[in-house]
């Protein structure tokens, strides 16, 4: 059995811990919550049979097999890389973080020095495979496009761009760099990130956000051009009654990723 702490635990944290409840393979021992929060935290795990122990931080004697995030960008700074350096395998969901300068650089670092891995999960958004296989023969081009209820933009600078009380049609929010957008919207665009990365990278993907009032769905739009041909996909996500900044997918793409790690065949 897989021995896991989590970070984080809010709409995804939940969600990915109400599926594995009865996994005999993978067991989330430990959840690292915001100092201040575990009382909290211990309250939304208050119905599980075996609610894992709310910490802060990881003890330094812990060794979990893997270490999830589901926190936020700035979990990265102060979980993950020290989780790291100490050889611990982690798997992380904010991928847009990873848009800060110099950070990549300094997470491999810490995995080199840890002699360990870090995978960065597809959530939100499929196609990744074939987009990073496509990078292989060269791209020549990404675009993405991130469509998402107007509520999903509360308390995001788009609330600047317009009023998401009073617009009744689908409306532009931002239009720019994937690096940019990441550092707008850090809980909106971990999906650009995840495609830059995976692609073009985050200065040459370009990103366009909207804001549609009309939509009760998270539409992720992507179209790829290179020397592999040309390849799109829309994923229509449904948002999770938790966060609907989230589409559940990303809770799925969680599971499927710590499932991996346990099962024989890996998919
Ligand atoms: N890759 C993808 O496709 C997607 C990625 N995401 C990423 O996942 C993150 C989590 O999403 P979601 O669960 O919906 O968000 P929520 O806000 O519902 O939950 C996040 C939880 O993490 C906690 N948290 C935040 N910072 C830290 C920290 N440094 N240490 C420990 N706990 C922390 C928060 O606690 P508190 O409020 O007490 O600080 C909160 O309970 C998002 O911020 C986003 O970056 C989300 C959707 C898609
Ligand atoms: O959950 C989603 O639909 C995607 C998301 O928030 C993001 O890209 O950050």
């Amino acid at each position: 059995m897989l021995n896991i702490t989590m970070i984080g635990c809010g709409a995804i944290g939940v969600a990915v811990l109400e599926l594995l409840e009865n996994d005999a393979q993978l067991r989330v021992e430990h959840v690292i919550a915001s100092a201040g929060s575990e009382a909290l935290v211990q309250q939304r795990l208050a119905s599980f049979k075996r609610p894992p122990q709310v910490l802060t931080a990881l003890p330094a004697d812990a060794r979990p097999d893997l270490l999830v995030e589901c926190a936020g960008h700035k979990a990265i700074e102060e979980h993950v890389l020290p989780a790291l350096e100490r050889g611990i395998a982690c798997l992380i969901v904010s991928v847009g973080a990873l848009s800060e300068l110099g950070l990549v650089e300094r997470l491999e670092a810490a995995a080199a020095r840890g002699n360990t891995r870090i995978e960065l999960l597809p959530g939100a958004i499929g196609g990744i495979d074939a987009l990073s296989a496509a990078k292989v023969g060269g791209l020549d081009s990404v675009d993405y496009t991130g469509r998402k209820p107007a509520r999903a933009w509360k308390n995001t600078p788009a609330e600047e761009v317009c009023n998401l009380d009073a617009i009744d049609q689908a409306t532009v929010i931002f239009e720019g760099s994937a690096r940019e957008a990441a550092r707008l919207y850090p809980k909106n665009a971990n999906v650009a990130a995840t495609l830059s990365l995976a692609g073009l990278g985050l200065d040459r993907t370009r990103v366009t956000l909207i804001a549609d009032p009309l939509s009760e769905e998270n539409v992720h739009h992507f179209e790829a051009r290179g020397a592999f041909g040309g390849f799109e996909m829309s994923l229509r996500g449904k948002p999770l009654q938790a966060n609907p900044k989230t589409s559940a997918l990303t809770v799925y793409s969680v599971v499927r990723a710590l499932g991996n790690h346990a099962h024989a065949i890996s998919i």
